[in-house]
């Protein structure tokens, strides 16, 4: 092995070591701070001592000689959510993969200077992964359901005339109080919403809010969203969720109580219940009127958000029907002041209630 390709390799294993160790470490402050975990706790420790001892196997003085943090390309290298987390969950999946691929680099990379160091390291590697899947579901499900369950204000948007103009939006829509966002546009290209969505998924984080692709579960995963919706003629349920999977949302349009409880066993997360009225933005052969979200509301236990012509000249007729979340365009969209509208929206509306 060449004296470059030798320093490239400590280098490598020295950064590796790092991370596995922080991993394991921010792992197990979890376990034991907040799980109160002893065993978990004594096992992470024990793990972290185990990859320690290997890698001291290695001269330390030859592992720091090759460290050169500040000559690192890769520190300048980040992708927008890299400063993000949404939840202690993902904050600790984070660490669970950062971890096992961590520790793979130091085993690969070390069989071509010391196989007992290999093999020491894949032993902590196999621990690791299963004490990381025993914490990752001992937390609390992703806040996603949670958020959703207390949303009442959902507001579609289309991609604007710029990113900078939709980026002040979508900011501007959270902030003054829109539970729920959703990227609704025919004209754009696919190219246009996969680069709006990414935007609006990185703000919703950073808002506390919820961002939705219309009808594209594959832009919603590619731009990481927080879920799709979908109408009854695009991507049934069930296909949208093998994309997506289980910690994303699935929205479905629902037109009859009958598409509402198939929306309940196909497992969708949310449904819309429209066309309520005449609207400004869509228009259609026939509305359901205040009866369908009667229908929704004494029956349907999913998050049911009203959509359809809705604003504040007939929202008593929704919350009167039972329904306390309605989704809006032309309510927000043509507003003399959206940010207003929003907040008169929000207080009318007041809590939901649990459906
Ligand atoms: C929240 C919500 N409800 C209903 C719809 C309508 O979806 P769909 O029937 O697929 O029609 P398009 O929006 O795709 O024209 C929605 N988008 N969001
Ligand atoms: C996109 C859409 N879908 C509907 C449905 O009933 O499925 S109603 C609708 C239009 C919503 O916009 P506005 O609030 O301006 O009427
Ligand atoms: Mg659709």
């Amino acid at each position: 092995m060449t004296e470059k390709t030798l320093r490239a390799t400590y280098r490598i294993l020295d950064a590796s070591s790092n991370r596995a160790l922080e991993g394991l470490r921010t792992m197990e402050e979890w376990a034991r701070f907040a799980n109160d975990d002893h065993e978990m706790s004594a096992e992470l420790k024990s793990i972290r001592h185990c990859v320690a001892n290997a890698v001291g196997r290695l001269p330390r003085s030859t592992m720091l000689a090759a460290r050169d943090t500040p000559g690192d390309v890769g520190t300048e290298i980040t992708v927008p959510t890299e400063m993000m987390r949404s939840s202690v969950a993902s904050v600790v999946a984070a660490a669970a993969a950062r971890t096992a691929q961590s520790l793979r680099v130091i085993e690969e990379y070390g069989k071509t200077i010391d196989g007992q160091l290999a093999s020491e390291i894949e032993r902590a590697r196999y621990r690791t992964y299963t004490v990381a899947a025993l914490l990752e579901l001992s937390l609390p499900a992703d806040d996603r359901q949670r958020r959703l369950a207390a949303s009442s204000l959902y507001v579609l948007v289309d991609a604007g005339v710029d990113e900078a103009a939709f980026s002040e939006s979508v900011r501007g829509l959270y902030q003054s109080g829109v539970d729920v966002l959703q990227l609704r546009d025919r004209s754009a290209s696919d190219r246009t919403l996969l680069q709006r969505s990414a935007v609006a998924a990185l703000i919703a984080r950073q808002c506390g809010g919820l961002f939705i692709v219309n009808d594209r579960a594959d832009l919603a995963f590619a731009s990481d969203a927080d879920g799709v919706h979908v109408g009854q003629e695009e991507l049934p349920v069930a296909d949208a969720r093998r994309i997506l999977g289980p910690d994303k949302l699935i929205g479905l349009s629902t037109h009859s109580i009958d598409q509402a409880r198939d929306a309940v066993a196909d497992g969708a997360d949310y449904i819309g219940c429209g066309p309520v009225f005449a609207g400004r933005t869509k228009t259609f052969d026939r509305y359901v009127g205040p009866a369908f979200l009667q229908q929704v509301s004494a029956e349907i236990e999913l998050p049911a958000f009203a959509i359809g012509g809705i604003d504040l000249t007939n929202l008593d007729q929704v919350t009167g029907a039972g329904i306390h979340r309605v989704a809006v365009t032309g309510a927000v969209r043509d507003a003399d002041d959206p940010a207003e509208a929003v907040a008169e929206l929000k207080r009318r509306l007041g809590k939901p209630v649990t459906k």
